[in-house]
């Protein structure tokens, strides 16, 4: 019989824990151990009986770990041969029974047992078979019910190793571990169990798999694999970008005494007012103060691990952000002793280069501080000479201030002997968002190892500067230069991701554009949206023109002879249409014009551009040349003959006016193609509304015969252009 058992068992071996077939072969045991003590009191006739009983429980028992242990997939089978040859010795098992109370009632029941006739015997052995007879048909039938109910069934089936697995392999050893082991397929799992019983419970109820009512609700059930709603990641800003320091956008209604402002020396103060500047406009009141508090403990040395925030100015066009760094710069500088290369300004082009060196002049007079420009207005070597010069102890530096374009800049670095940036203290990027667009040209990264280079014979010097690392005391004891990047544009990028390219050191933002946060949803907890969002001047009136091709040059003419705008800047997309314009209104006559474009040499645009400044230009047409930064006073009217294509270039453009918190006009010419793209990237960029401008066909007849001649006129001065070009 007990051979019949182990062929069985191991001919059906199937999926189960090893802990839950050890408790159930735990349990077989005191059973059997029980039956065994039952056997040796009962009479030969009663053991037959007992014994064909016996036989009949052994085989549903079987049956039922057949079934219970489809699940032991996991189980290696030569322990289970083990445990199963250990069990041979077992003859007679009664699975149904619980081991312990049936234990316990055999040892009360022993001395009476011996009183008790065979009849009584016999009777009550019968009855105890049939009783456990029933019992397993029920388990049985209630085993059965559970394979085939569905995947909650089989959730219940993986609970039972869950919960198993909490006992301990001694205790199993031990009647008491025996009687844990068969009590805890039906006891409540512990604190932790019941959490995990509950969770999966709920979670089959939830998704949908309703509970089964044949599941034994003692067992436990896991599961809930279903698949949840991904939750969207929102974007979030850096807690700089998110929470700026907001500079106000009215000029006019903000300004700032220079005698209210923090950290002003007195020579500045009067340099200021020597200039007419009594108030600082609200930028320069928010940034000066902050690039100055940054110096207050000495310009050169970084002490005790002290590294200046970096500084990110976005403000609009004309709101005197060129003073806002001159400014500090000047007046931390001046107390310097030896000549070097202390603070670098960097610009796109020339003419603004050419701009923010006579801004320095100015308010570096009379300190004894030397500012270079170095852009391509001179030859190579000639800047080289305004550079460094050599002496019989080394090179000096020629420059305290070097005020230049890019690449020009790298050009020095790599071929100028003597030139060195070791002691840059300030690094100004003027058009910072342009500035980063170059970045491909990878000059930021050769000005920044210039700054931190080392040479031989630099070893051990008292300030030598290293590439800043991880912050620690180690890297920090030594005293060192600290170097601050000072970043200014009018549509400076919020895009953390462009920024980051600029490796700034925990940076702060100064910005115009903020909206407040309108609700508490994160989106809107994140401050300042990253897309493409600028502020204009206050005194700006925006205006578009309905117009078609033809009409266009009848329209400026209008404007400049029978509306008589004066300093009029006029913008083209290309330096063709922009030269065809200016040829146009020249061959026209009656309005003073010029042109500003990379097809003139650059004597004659910094000529274009005086005569205009002078007033005596009514109409300076333009490539997008002049754009940027270019401070020329008194533009009244900003025209754009081509519609700008991008937000950035319109914000420019129409910022050449308005400027100091003065008026302007912003006008906008618009094929009937372009008006809603138009219309929608104004909208986006949160620029306020646009007047229609409407321009009648009878103001514009009058010029018509004219224009014609004119147009035979243009053709052939072009063609003649062309030919001497190919002369
Ligand atoms: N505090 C001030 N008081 C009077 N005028 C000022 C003051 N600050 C700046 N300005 C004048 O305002 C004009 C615009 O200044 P600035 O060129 O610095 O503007 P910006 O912000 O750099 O403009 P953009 O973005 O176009 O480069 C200049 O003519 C300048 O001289």
């Amino acid at each position: 019989m007990s051979l019949f058992v182990i062929d069985r068992y191991l001919g059906d071996e199937v999926d189960s824990t090893e802990d839950r077939a050890k408790a159930l072969l735990e349990k077989l045991h005191q059973q059997a151990k029980v039956r065994q003590l039952q056997l040796k009191c009962k009479e030969q006739k009663v053991k037959a009986v007992s014994k064909s009983h016996s036989e009949e429980e052994v085989v549903d028992t079987v049956e039922i770990q057949d079934h219970s242990e489809d699940s032991e997939k996991r189980k290696k089978s030569k322990k289970r041969k083990k445990t199963f040859n250990d069990e041979t010795s077992v003859e007679e098992v009664n699975p149904g029974l619980d081991a312990e109370p049936e234990v316990d009632n055999l040892k009360a029941k022993k001395p009476r047992k011996r009183k008790i006739n065979k009849d009584e015997q016999e009777k009550s052995i019968s009855q105890e078979a049939e009783a456990e007879k029933k019992e397993h048909k029920k388990k049985v039938s209630k085993r059965e019910a559970k394979k085939s109910s569905s995947s909650e069934s089989i959730h219940s089936e993986d609970a039972k190793p869950v919960h198993k697995s909490k006992h301990k392999p001694g205790d199993e050893k031990s009647g008491k571990g025996s009687r844990a082991a068969s009590e805890d397929t039906k006891v409540a799992p512990k604190k932790n169990e019941s959490a995990e019983v509950e969770v999966s419970t709920t979670q089959n109820e939830k998704d949908g798999g309703k509970k089964d009512a044949s599941v034994d609700p003692n067992f436990l059930l896991l599961g809930g694999f279903e698949a949840k709603p991904v939750q969207k990641v929102l974007p979030v800003l850096p807690q700089w970008l998110a929470k700026p320091n907001l500079v106000q956008k009215d000029i006019k209604q903000n300004l700032v005494s220079i005698h209210d402002v923090p950290y002003l020396k007195p020579n500045m103060l009067k340099k200021m007012e020597a200039n007419k500047v009594k108030s600082f406009f609200p930028v320069q009141a928010e940034v000066i103060p902050a690039i100055l508090h940054s110096c207050l403990h000495g310009f050169l040395v970084g002490r005790g691990g002290y590294r200046p925030n970096d500084i990110c100015v976005s403000a609009p066009t004309g709101s005197g952000k060129t003073l806002a760094f001159v400014v500090p710069i000047v007046q931390v500088l001046s107390a310097r002793v030896v000549c070097e290369v202390r603070a670098l300004v960097v610009l796109p082009t020339k003419e603004l280069a050419q701009q923010v060196c006579k801004v320095f002049n100015v308010y570096a007079d009379g300190t004894g501080l030397k500012v270079v420009l170095m852009a391509g207005h001179k030859s190579f070597s000639k800047e080289q000479e305004t550079l460094v010069t050599k002496k019989s102890f080394g090179f000096c530096s020629l420059a305290d201030i070097l005020v230049c374009t890019p690449g020009r800049l790298v050009d020095h670095i790599h071929k100028t002997e003597g030139f060195t940036l070791k002691h840059l203290r300030f690094l100004v990027i003027d058009e910072a968002d342009r500035m980063i667009d170059t970045m491909s040209q990878d000059w930021l990264p050769q000005v920044i190892n210039a700054a931190y280079k080392v040479e031989p014979h630099d070893q051990g010097m008292l300030f030598t500067r290293k590439m800043p690392g991880v912050p620690t005391a180690a890297n920090y004891g030594q005293l060192q230069l600290p170097l601050q990047r000072l970043l200014f544009s009018a549509t400076l990028t919020h895009n953390p991701e462009k920024l980051q390219k600029l490796g700034l050191y925990q940076p702060r933002l100064f910005t115009s554009i903020y909206k407040q946060p309108k609700s508490n949803t994160p989106q809107d907890q994140n401050g300042p949206s990253t897309s493409e969002n600028f502020s204009l001047p206050a005194g700006l009136t925006h205006y578009y023109i309905p117009c078609n091709l033809n009409s266009k040059p009848l329209i400026l003419l209008h404007f400049l002879l029978t509306l008589r705008f004066s300093r009029v800047l006029c913008f083209t997309n290309s330096r063709e249409s922009s030269h065809r314009l200016f040829l146009l209104i020249k061959l026209f006559g009656g309005v003073n014009v010029a042109e500003f474009s990379s097809r003139l040499t650059p004597g004659e645009r910094k000529k274009a551009l005086k005569e205009f400044e002078q007033g005596k230009l009514q109409l300076l047409i333009s490539t997008d040349a002049t754009a940027r930064g270019i401070d020329i006073t008194g533009v009244k009217c900003v025209i754009n003959y081509d519609a700008p294509q991008y937000i950035r270039v319109y914000v420019h453009r129409v910022g050449r006016t308005a400027r100091g918190g003065t008026a302007g006009l912003a006008f906008t010419m618009l094929l009937r193609i372009q008006e809603q793209r138009y219309m929608n990237m104004m909208r986006d960029a949160g620029v306020p509304k646009l007047h229609k401008q409407l321009v009648l066909n009878d103001n514009l007849r009058q010029y018509e015969q004219r224009y014609e001649e004119v147009l035979s006129q243009l053709q052939r001065v072009i063609k003649e252009e062309q030919a001497q070009k190919r002369c």
